[in-house]
This record gives structure tokens, C-alpha cells and sequence, in this order.
């Protein structure tokens, strides 16, 4: 497999390249917005200005991208024109965005992933069974990542209120944070969004009621768990046609 990829110089651009040094994958090339500049295992990074160029001129099995979110509506539109599959792990994405995504799939294979760690597939789906089992019970949603994080709150939380709300059947209203008098309703879940240090990665799930508390929750060790988990993705990208696919949808393909 020959992987293309993208936000080569960011915390998760740089862990995609050791991953694949690690399991002697082959990288066709590296783009960041401020390229050139040097990766892990003397990776040279380029200018991303030269992406479609550079699909062109490399055999390129799979892009994998975590970068920004219109930098990777960009490079999915690039990848359908050259007919190369993308996984895309960047969050913060507005609808009409999601929409270009969408669009992209039509022509080429498009995976797009919140969260590439396997453990926070078996999150969402103990939080699925816990509100559907315990559906007065007021739920709570934390998460708490690293001070260089620009979107709030995270994908994977909005993932998990979207499968709270399908479990439950409702559309709960989401209050982000609390300040003044702000009485609690019945139909709220609050959404906490923590940021400091370096954290990697942690969600929590709480739920409340009858004088006892659930508490589900994941925390990501090392982002090489994410990295692990798209490059994993990126190889079964490989072998599908064309269409819009989400991790959530094919993790437990993934041996
Ligand atoms: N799905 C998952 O499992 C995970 C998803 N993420 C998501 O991945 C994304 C990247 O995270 P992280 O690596 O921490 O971020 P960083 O800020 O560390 O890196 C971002 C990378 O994207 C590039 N970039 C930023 N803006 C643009 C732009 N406008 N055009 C082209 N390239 C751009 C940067 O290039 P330069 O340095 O040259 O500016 C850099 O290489 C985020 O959306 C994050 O939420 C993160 C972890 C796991
Ligand atoms: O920006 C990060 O770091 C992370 N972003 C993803 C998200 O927004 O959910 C996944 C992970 O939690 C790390």
C-alpha cells in the first residue's frame, strides 16, 4: 500500500507517519499548509499547494488526512478527481462541509472517522445500551483534550450525543457548559468541554438518577491508537467502491 499523507506536520500527521514507518507501509509522498519542511524517519514534507499535483505524479493507494476541516474538503474534492480513496480523521466540520464529503464519495471512496480508536467504538455502544436501559436518567457528556485543540466540543462527543439522541429516540437539547441560574431541564444533556496540558484524548459519559450514577468512559494512552486505527481503515478504503462510509459503520470489520 502506498499511502499520500496530508497535515503531515500536526500532532496526528506526524503519529500517521511513525505508524506507517513502524509497519513499513510505504508513504508516496507528505503535505502540510507550510511545507516544505522534515518529518519523522527523514520524511520530507511538502507544500500541500502541489496536492493534486502530487496524486498525479505518485501511485497513490489511499490518503489519509487529519488536518482542518475546509483544508480537508479540499483535498477529498482533489482525491475524487484522481479517483484515490481518503480517510479523513479531521473533526470541526460544518454541514455543508460534511455535504462536500459527502459529494466527494460519489466518485471516490471516502471514510471519515471522529475517532479511529477501537475502544471508543465499545464507548459509544455501552452508552447506547445504558440510556436506552435507563431512559429518565439525566446524562452528562465531558471531554477534556490538549490545549492545541481548535474545535469544541470534540467529534467524538458530538458522535455520541447524535447516538445518544438515536437510542433514546429523541433530540435532546445540548447545553455546552453552565453559568448564572441555569435550573437543569428534563430534555438537556450537558456537554463539557475541558481543554489543558497535553492531554490525548478523554470522554465521559454520566448518567444520573434514582440515587445512583453510570459512569462510561474511554481515554486514549497515545494518538498512535487513532493512527493505528485510520491506517487500518486506509487499507480497507483500499479494496471498496466508491461511496461515503463512516468508521463507526466498518470498525468491526477491521481485524
Ligand atoms: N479522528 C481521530 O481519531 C482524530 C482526529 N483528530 C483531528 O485531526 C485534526 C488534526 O489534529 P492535530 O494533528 O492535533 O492538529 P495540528 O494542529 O497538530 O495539525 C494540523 C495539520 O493540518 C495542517 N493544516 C492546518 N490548517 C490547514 C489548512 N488550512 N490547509 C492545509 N493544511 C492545514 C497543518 O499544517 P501546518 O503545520 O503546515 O500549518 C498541520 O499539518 C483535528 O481536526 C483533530 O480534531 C485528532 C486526533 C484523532
Ligand atoms: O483533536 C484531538 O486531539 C482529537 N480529536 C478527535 C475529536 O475531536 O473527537 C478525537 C480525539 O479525541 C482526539
Amino acid at each position: 500500500m502506498n499511502v499520500g499523507v496530508t497535515g503531515a506536520t500536526g500532532r496526528m500527521g506526524r503519529t500517521v507517519l511513525d505508524v506507517l514507518d513502524d509497519r513499513n507501509v510505504a508513504v508516496a509522498f507528505a503535505v502540510s499548509r507550510s511545507g516544505p519542511a522534515n518529518g519523522p524517519a527523514d520524511q520530507s514534507i511538502e507544500s500541500a499547494d502541489g496536492f493534486g499535483d502530487l496524486l498525479a505524479a505518485h501511485d497513490v493507494d489511499v490518503v489519509v488526512d487529519f488536518s482542518a476541516p475546509a483544508a480537508s474538503v479540499g483535498y477529498a474534492e482533489a482525491a475524487a478527481d484522481a479517483g484515490v480513496p481518503i480517510v479523513v480523521g479531521t473533526t470541526g466540520f460544518a454541514d455543508e462541509e460534511i455535504q462536500a464529503l459527502e459529494s466527494a464519495g460519489e466518485r471516490t471512496p471516502v471514510l471519515v472517522g471522529a475517532n479511529f480508536a477501537r475502544g471508543v467504538q465499545a464507548l459509544i455502544s455501552a452508552v447506547e445500551t445504558a440510556v436506552a436501559s435507563l431512559p429518565k436518567y439525566d446524562v452528562e457528556l465531558t471531554e477534556t483534550h490538549h490545549n492545541g485543540k481548535r474545535d469544541a466540543p470534540s467529534g467524538t462527543a458530538n458522535v455520541i450525543l447524535d447516538r445518544i439522541d438515536a437510542a433514546r429516540g429523541t433530540e435532546a437539547t445540548r447545553v455546552h457548559g453552565r453559568e448564572g441560574e441555569a435550573p437543569r431541564s428534563d430534555d438537556e444533556i450537558g456537554v463539557h468541554a475541558r481543554r489543558a496540558g497535553d492531554v490525548t484524548g478523554e470522554h465521559e459519559v454520566l448518567l444520573a438518577g434514582n440515587r445512583e450514577t453510570v459512569s462510561l468512559s474511554h481515554r486514549a494512552g497515545s494518538r498512535a491508537v487513532f493512527a493505528a486505527g485510520a491506517v487500518d481503515a486506509a487499507a480497507w478504503l483500499t479494496e471498496q467502491e466508491p461511496n461515503y462510509y463512516r468508521f463507526s459503520d466498518i470498525a468491526d470489520e477491521l481485524t
